[in-house]
């Protein structure tokens, strides 16, 4: 496959070793998809027929979508756990919540390791195989590193996890551990790891699965193919997604726009992508008209897999919001435990850094960026359980628990 440079469009062939992440002027890679060859009305038809084949590649809710993703990997190279295929919910109370006229809520936390991550994971992972690798390494929060440690172990192959020694969710951390990985922590945050890696993976024989991976981005589109899906190619007026390396705005986005190219949907949502103010640098460069992006020295918020001050996909999501006629917005730590309240109680349940998106898409209605007589889909982005840490701070906890004696 070819990539080409989103800054000045050098192209790259992507089919040989060393794996390549950026250009020579510092532009991260997209792939370039030739939908040339494609009958869109028959591809449509093999999406439905797909979905129902169990237990095969195919039915992956991301590799069902192969043409449109990595059209020539070899199949005996993909390691997939039927990743994708999740919940698509309609909840009242969360809807009054937002205060919005139908909201969709679409539960990526259904993934086999708990995050949207493993869409791109899955691809990211079969093409490093494809290329001859055996060595796999991220930076990460703690999602990243547990998809790409549970793909590792699927598909027999080692994984090496960079992991900032401070504010992290320690349980994300065990189940990287508990799937085989190898842990190096260190002092700094996620950015800082991204750095190490930009300078080491290839010397020590690396293939980073990070979202600079263009193959992780392509993979990450399909979490679009499957909403769109879902809803019979009627998209809603909004697309609300929290953001902090902004991977998933770069992934929908590209997704929406091969939608749109191959006449599968007619319009183009609008793509809302919601910060935590603690770590908002994106939605400040928008917000203040910048032309580019000022990283936030010092990230801090409650929702720790949102921990990022240097975005590295910044310009392909500022692409998006042009593309979709997007907007941004911050949102506070205590917004973001409130929307989640409403999430875990409607019995879906999401972490901290997934809630943003609904607490996002409340304080967009309240202040009439969106009308309440629109129409959204939040992307939930991780499981409840992924951040156990968060849920000590309902205080009404301790009050429903009660010690008592049980006689026999
Ligand atoms: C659960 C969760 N939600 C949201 C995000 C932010 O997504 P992105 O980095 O694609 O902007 C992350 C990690 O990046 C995450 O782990
Ligand atoms: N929250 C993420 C951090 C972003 O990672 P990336 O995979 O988009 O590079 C995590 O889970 O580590």
């Amino acid at each position: 496959m070819i990539a080409s440079c989103i800054i000045c469009n050098s192209p790259y062939s992507m089919d040989t070793s060393p794996m390549r992440y950026s250009c020579e002027c510092g532009g991260l890679l997209q792939l370039v998809q030739d939908f040339s060859g494609i009958d869109a009305d028959q591809l449509k038809r093999c999406f439905y027929e797909r979905r129902a084949l169990r237990h095969t590649i195919s039915a992956s809710g991301v590799w069902r979508y192969k043409e449109l993703i990595a059209p020539k990997l070899p199949e005996d190279h993909i390691v997939t756990r039927n990743e994708g295929n999740t919940g698509l919910y309609e909840t009242e109370s969360v809807r009054q919540f937002a205060g919005i006229r139908r909201l969709w809520l679409k539960a990526q936390s259904e993934n086999p390791s708990g995050s949207f991550k493993d869409n791109g994971m899955t691809v990211a992972i079969s093409h490093g195989r494809s290329l001859g690798y055996r060595g796999f390494a991220c930076t990460s929060t703690g999602n990243t590193s547990s998809s790409l440690s549970m793909y590792a172990a699927t598909g027999g192959l080692a994984s090496l996890i960079l992991v900032p020694d401070r504010d992290v969710a320690l349980n994300k951390v065990l189940q990287t551990l508990a799937y085989g990985a190898q842990v190096r922590t260190f002092t700094g945050t996620y950015d800082d790891g991204i750095r190490w890696l930009d300078n080491h993976a290839e010397t020590e024989g690396l293939y980073v699965c990070n979202s600079i991976n263009p193959f992780r981005i392509e993979g990450q589109k399909s979490i679009l193919f499957e909403l769109a899906q879902d809803m019979d190619w009627s998209l809603p007026d909004w697309i609300v997604l929290p953001g902090g390396a902004l991977s998933n705005a770069s992934a929908l986005g590209k997704g929406l726009h091969d939608l749109y190219e191959l006449g599968f949907i007619s319009k183009l949502p609008r793509v809302a992508v919601i910060q935590a103010e603690g770590a908002s640098p994106f939605h400040r460069m928008i917000a203040n008209g910048n032309v580019s992006l000022t990283p936030e020295q010092k990230p801090s918020t409650v929702a720790s897999a949102l921990n990022i001050g240097n975005p590295p996909s910044w310009r392909k999501a500022r692409d998006v919001l042009q593309l979709t006629n997007g907007v941004t917005a911050a949102v506070t730590d205590e917004e973001i435990m409130q929307a989640k309240l409403h999430i875990d109680r409607s019995g879906i349940g999401a972490e901290p850094a997934s809630a943003a998106a609904v607490a996002g898409l409340r304080k967009l209605v309240r202040d009439g960026t969106i009308h309440r007589d629109e129409t959204a889909a939040c992307i939930l982005t991780g499981h409840i359980l992924k951040d156990s840490d968060s849920l000590r701070s309902y205080r009404d906890i301790p009050d429903r628990i009660q010690q008592v004696q049980l006689a026999n």
